[in-house]
């Protein structure tokens, strides 16, 4: 049995992807992802949650506004890698495990963080860490 907790919010970036297996998006464009972060545990936390929704909000808002109205062809941190949808989960996903590595988030025991982004209505990607 696992419980999960899930909080969202969205970031708006510029980026360009280098490969043939890309058209227009070879050049630079913006996109504005909506971003869920999931939190599972099998047991909760004695005051009955997984994380507190608060904590799990302000994690989230403050990894995406390292990321938001930037241009992440800029960012060393993508340096010569293309920021796909899945790139950008794992990105912010190992960033929540730092977090709850660190005590940020306290709640129950988690046993997996997962980060979806949606680039659009039509697609998305996601990046799970167990911990
Ligand atoms: N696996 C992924 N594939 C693609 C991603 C992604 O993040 N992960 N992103 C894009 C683009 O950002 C956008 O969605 C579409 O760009 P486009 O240039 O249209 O890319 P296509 O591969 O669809 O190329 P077409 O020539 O337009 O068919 C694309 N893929």
């Amino acid at each position: 049995m696992t419980y999960s907790l899930t909080v969202r919010d969205h970031m708006m970036i510029a980026h360009s992807f280098t490969g043939e297996m890309f058209g227009p998006a070879q050049q630079l464009h913006g996109a504005t992802y909506v971003v869920d972060a999931t939190f599972r545990a099998e047991q909760l936390h004695a005051d009955g949650v997984v994380v507190d929704i608060g904590r799990a909000s302000d994690a989230l808002h403050r990894i995406l506004s390292r990321l938001s109205y930037r241009n992440l062809d800029d960012e060393p941190a993508f340096a010569g890698v293309n920021t796909t949808t899945e790139r950008l989960c794992s990105h912010v996903a190992e960033q929540l495990v730092d977090v709850a590595r660190d005590g940020g988030l306290g709640g129950a025991d988690l046993t997996a963080i997962a980060v979806t982004m949606r680039e659009s209505h039509i697609a998305w990607a996601s990046y799970e860490v167990s911990l």
